[in-house]
């Protein structure tokens, strides 16, 4: 085979894989909504943050794979073997350092995310930031329904607690996280606030 062949076909295999990926997400994802008024499908969420990623460069296949996995262990009935036997050690490794135990108390999940993120991999340290942006955002455009004021602001002083332990590995996804913390603003009920108080 030509060189030029061999490149198509290693190029076919990775948009396979990332479409079976998109695929087998989809699936698990397909009976959820957001917590947004408008009941957006889940799914937007991960193909989201996967497009953070490759907006702020980021085009390594095995994380933008796990970015559109990081929340199916957590909030569906998927099991990391699953995830290993399709995808692969090394997605499921991200996928795992970016998973909660929903097991533990919501205070202590946020607490342990505080604690662990300085310690991640740079894979699974870009996957947070970018799942991280993405939740921000939404906030800023439609709060999920029966959140307060101090709610949001709240959940914006935590997110910056986590994604100050991912410094130093993205520069474009910093830039636009710390945007958001000094300018970003929200609506609720008619009232403007600004995002971190
Ligand atoms: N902003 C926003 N978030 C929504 C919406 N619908 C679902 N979520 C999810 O809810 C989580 C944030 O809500 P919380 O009340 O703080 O968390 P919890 O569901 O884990 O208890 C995020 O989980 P996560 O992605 O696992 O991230 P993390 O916040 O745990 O880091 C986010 O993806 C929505 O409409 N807007
Ligand atoms: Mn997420």
């Amino acid at each position: 085979m030509s060189s030029q062949g061999t490149q198509i076909s290693n190029a076919s295999f990775d948009i396979a894989k990332l479409i079976d990926t998109i695929d087998f997400a989809a699936k698990k994802h397909s009976f959820q909504k957001r917590k947004d008024s408008a009941g957006t499908p889940y799914i937007n969420h991960p193909i989201g943050v996967a497009k953070n990623l490759t907006d702020a460069g980021v085009y390594d296949l095995v994380t933008i794979q796990a970015a559109i996995l990081h929340d199916t262990v957590e909030d569906t009935k998927t099991t990391f073997e699953e995830i290993e036997q399709k995808f692969g050690r090394e997605v499921k490794n991200i996928v795992a350092e970016c998973t909660d135990d929903k097991s533990l108390e919501k205070e202590e999940r946020q607490r342990l995310q505080i604690e662990h993120t300085p310690h991640i991999s740079k894979q699974a340290k870009e996957v947070k930031l970018a799942d991280k942006l993405y939740n921000l955002r939404d906030i800023m455009k439609d709060a999920p329904i029966g959140w307060s004021k101090k709610r949001v602001q709240e959940y914006y002083i935590w997110a910056k607690k986590v994604t100050d332990g991912a410094r130093g590995i993205n520069q474009k996804l910093e830039e636009q996280l710390d945007d958001i913390y000094a300018n970003g603003v929200f609506v609720l009920q008619g009232e403007e606030y600004k995002c971190h108080p």
